[in-house]
């Protein structure tokens, strides 16, 4: 039987009709996939199935029963919960409590609330401590503790919303495990992502979600990731033996097996740090960036990483060596407490990027003040500037007087990712994940935007738990172990396929 059957519904905001026609069905025991560009509707899909929000038309059953909620709430209590990466949990829970909170054992005494918290995060390979308290988990975990909530719940249905987002590998199948469990269980997943390749190891069909419609129900055993990005952006799946190429404004490999495009960056030394050591952490790393190179950090989460990326930026005290800075060498902190370094750095995590969520995308990008009599020239040169921007990156809005809160997670993500880049003129920087939440288009957009930056020189360092990003957008790749990196991976040497392969055997 279907847990979840929805049939024809539409979702507009304001003008702008999101979902058109939408109609699909979750049976029993089974994790099904939604994919789609950015802004394609799926976290609106997500929402409407999860009650967040009424549809405009059409209708849906939960095991047969017409299903109409009022809201997540009453969701919830038809059957249906929701698990998203970026939620707030109530930060003065435990660990536990969090996880126990819409069961039965919700009031239980503490050591019952704790035990059963304990085998619940076993069962999925999340080592935390059930007595922690929610605000010193990191945000990124919280979607994971979530997923151990819904495990533990009676739920019918869950909808995993880009979960896996910013978790390392190792993470992600402690979520698949959660999936795979549900599923066991005879439970439905709605399961969506633009990790690709990790969601087909888990998904057992896929839905493409375009223009409003399902365009594609396959599945997952049929595809792989590159005609699948294909099939999210014209809707149609390329034959399997059909060469795919996805459209963007400047040739990138598509084959998964070549090595990277990037041009070589020069042998100048940016930056060079010699023997990087945070207290606790790291054993010593030495760093040398070249000028015009992207250079990728990955790890485990307790690999030294955070803590290295902390000292690259100033925010974690550390001690160094020597540092090199386009071959002069700078003046070496000795007092403990002091940072070594202060570059810049872009995170997509900080809340609502630092920019105003009420502020039209124009002034978001412009950050000036709209409607204020200016020098008409350069009001217009900048106002093509914003259109060229919003058209560059393919968001999804109809105007550029759309408020950026309004626009999707992965709009919003490379508005500001491109809106730092040009306000921030740094000779290196420190971008974290600059895809996360992206969809293929925009990742290979948001790739041009760092060849930009490098082609003038500028040189960056990547840090992500992303093997794909790092893949797609880096010269070189150090996977952190106890805080030190043994050894770099070259990908103008090697393909894709072996770097992805050797980031995931050792992160
Ligand atoms: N509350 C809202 N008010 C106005 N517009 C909204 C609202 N929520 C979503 N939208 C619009 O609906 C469209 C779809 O957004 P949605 O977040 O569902 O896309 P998505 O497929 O999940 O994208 P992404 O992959 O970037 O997360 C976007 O153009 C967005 O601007």
């Amino acid at each position: 039987m279907s847990v979840l059957h929805v049939e024809g519904v539409a979702k507009a905001f304001g003008g702008r009709r999101v979902l058109r026609d939408v109609s699909f069905t979750v049976e029993a025991g089974e994790v099904v996939g939604l994919v789609g560009a950015n802004g394609a509707g799926k976290s609106t899909l997500g929402d409407v199935v999860a009650g967040t929000y009424a549809p405009d038309a059409g209708r849906m059953t939960v095991l047969g029963h017409a299903y109409a909620p009022l809201s997540a709430h009453d969701a919830r209590h038809l059957g249906v919960g929701r698990v998203e990466q970026l939620i707030r949990i109530d930060p003065s829970l435990t660990v536990a409590r969090a996880v126990l909170r819409g069961t039965e054992l919700a009031d239980a005494p503490e050591p019952r609330v704790r035990a059963r918290a304990r085998a619940v995060l076993a069962e999925i390979g999340l080592d935390l401590d059930p007595d922690a308290l929610v605000a010193d988990v990191p945000r990124f975990v919280h979607g994971l503790v979530e997923a151990a909530r819904v495990l533990a719940e009676d739920t019918k249905l869950i909808v995993m919303d880009e979960v896996s987002a910013s978790l390392t590998p190792g993470e992600v199948q402690g979520l698949h495990a959660v999936a795979r469990r549900l599923r066991d269980e005879g439970r439905g997943v709605l399961y969506i992502s633009h990790r690709l390749p990790e969601m087909l190891e888990v998904v057992d069909r896929v839905l493409v979600l375009r223009e409003g419609r399902i365009a594609l129900d396959a599945p997952a055993a049929e595809l792989d990731p590159a005609r699948l990005v294909v099939a999210t952006l014209d809707g149609a799946l390329p034959r399997p033996a059909t060469p795919v190429r996805i459209p963007t404004a400047r040739p990138a490999p598509d084959d998964a097996s070549t090595t990277t495009t990037r041009p070589q960056p020069s042998a100048d030394v940016a930056l060079e740090v010699r023997n990087l050591r945070v207290a606790g952490t790291a054993t010593g790393l030495d760093l040398r960036l070249r000028r015009g190179e992207v250079l990728g950090l990955t790890g485990r989460r307790r690999s030294g990483l955070r803590e290295i990326a902390g000292a690259l930026t100033g925010e974690i005290p550390a001690q160094c060596d020597g540092v090199t800075v386009g071959g002069e060498d700078r003046p070496v902190p000795t007092a403990a407490g002091s940072a070594a370094l202060r570059l810049e750095a872009y995170r997509p995590d900080d809340d609502a990027y630092g920019v105003d969520p009420g502020a039209t995308i124009a002034r978001t990008l412009t950050d000036e003040e709209w409607g204020r009599p200016s020098d008409l020239r350069s009001e217009i040169a900048s106002l093509r500037g914003v259109i060229d921007t919003v058209h560059r990156m393919n968001v999804a809005t109809l105007s550029i007087k759309t408020v950026f809160g309004a626009l999707s997670g992965g709009d919003q993500h490379k508005l500001a990712l491109a809106r730092w880049l040009a306000a921030h003129d740094g000779d290196v920087v420190v971008v974290h994940e600059p895809t996360r939440g992206l969809d293929a288009r925009s990742r290979r957009e948001v790739r041009t935007l760092l060849d930009e930056a490098t082609a003038h020189g500028r040189s960056v360092v990547v840090v992500s738990v992303d093997p794909d990003e790092l893949t797609e957008c880096c010269d070189r790749i150090g996977v952190v172990t106890d805080g030190r990196v043994d050894e770099w991976l070259d990908t103008h040497e090697m393909t894709a396929v072996d770097i992805r392969a050797r980031i995931l055997a050792a992160a």
